[in-house]
């Protein structure tokens, strides 16, 4: 059973995985990020990324797509916090969203 991260291991992970946040809601902790794709087809491509990459790891986010904009919430259910799985997962939608073109949401730089 993965182990539930501290506030301070959770901390200094988060630069590696901008623009995941912190999101503490009813269902509990998890890492949050919401990303704009300069189109429908691409949001859509960006979800099939992840999907296969989430199946191949047997660890799965929750994903909220509305027209380009794609929110991603990781957090481990089995535990009800954020793991290192999370981190690791957060690190891989990170990553297919920089190779398919995909920004952050409300990044102008
Ligand atoms: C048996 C299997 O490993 C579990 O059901 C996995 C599947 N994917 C999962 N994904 C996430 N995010 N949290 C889990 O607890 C989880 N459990």
């Amino acid at each position: 059973m993965p182990e539930p991260l501290s506030a301070e291991r959770i901390r200094s992970a988060l630069p590696m995985v901008a623009p995941f946040r912190v999101d503490d809601d009813v269902d509990g902790s998890a890492l949050v990020a919401d990303f704009l794709a300069p189109d429908w087809r691409t949001a859509i491509e960006l979800v099939r990324v992840v999907a296969a990459a989430a199946e191949l790891a047997d660890h799965h986010p929750d994903i909220d797509v509305r027209w380009r904009t794609v929110r991603f919430r990781v957090t481990t259910h089995s535990v009800g916090a954020v793991t290192d799985l999370d981190v690791s997962l957060a690190a891989q939608i990170v990553d297919a969203a920089r190779r398919l073109g995909v920004r952050p949401a409300g990044d102008r730089s």
